[in-house]
């Protein structure tokens, strides 16, 4: 195990593991080296899916481009059409396969923002009534963002990436990762079209919380 450049992640001593993801992508099999990392607590644990194109030489010397996805188990499991996470899950699963070196973070506690999938469920059932994302988080007491980059920053610095190129339409994101030590050569977007259950969702996301959408 490589040691990293950041050192404000106190980590387990057995804290990564890495075995082979084969799956079935658009038809295709595709297989992805799976690495599962544990943070301070055991509720920070993630699973990083690293795509390596054998046919490029030197592909592991490229810029990997990278996906930090915050899990969102009614998007990404049952397609919910509230949110854009599972279109983008697979955007981003077509983009990292599409480059010689192309890798998906995921954050399975970072569901909701950071707030956890009960409190999610209870933001949704006030924005029926009418709140917006941001009112609606602020209603359950949570805050409107609370995921924190540093474990994902700790996990790259491990693999050998220190500088991506990250996916994302989120400012913030870029930002926290930059603060952490990760360089961000370029910011790809990631924009999926809106649906009518999702559009003032993303509407909000881009007047209230600076997406580039
Ligand atoms: N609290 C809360 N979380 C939501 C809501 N809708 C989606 N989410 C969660 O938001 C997370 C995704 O964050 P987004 O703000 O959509 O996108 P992002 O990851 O910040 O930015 P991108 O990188 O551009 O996707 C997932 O964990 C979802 O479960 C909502 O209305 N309230
Ligand atoms: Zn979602």
């Amino acid at each position: 195990m490589k040691s990293g450049a950041l050192t404000s992640v106190k980590l387990p001593a057995d804290w990564s593991v890495e075995t082979i993801l084969p799956i079935e992508f658009q038809g295709r099999e595709i297989t992805l080296e799976a690495h599962a990392y544990q943070g301070e607590t055991d509720a920070e644990q993630m699973v990083v899916l690293v795509h390596r194109d054998p046919d490029v030489a030197n592909g592991s010397a490229a810029i990997p481009v990278v996906r930090i996805h915050s899990g969102c188990v009614t998007g990404d499991i049952f397609h919910s059409l509230r949110c854009d996470c599972y279109q983008q899950l697979q955007a981003a699963l077509k983009a990292i396969t599409e480059v010689p070196l192309g890798v998906i973070v995921y954050a399975p506690y970072h569901e909701g923002r950071g707030i956890g999938l009960f409190k999610k469920i209870q933001a949704y059932a006030l924005q029926d009534q009418g709140l917006d994302t941001v009112e609606a988080n602020i209603e359950v007491g949570a805050p409107i963002d609370s995921r924190d980059y540093s474990l994902a920053a700790r996990v790259l610095q491990d693999l050998g990436m220190p500088e991506i190129k990250l996916l994302s339409n989120n400012p913030a994101k870029e930002q926290a990762l930059k603060a952490h030590g990760i360089r961000v050569a370029e910011r790809l977007p990631l924009v999926i079209k809106p649906n009518k259950f999702n559009k003032r969702y993303l509407e909000t996301k881009r007047a209230r919380m600076a997406h580039k959408l």
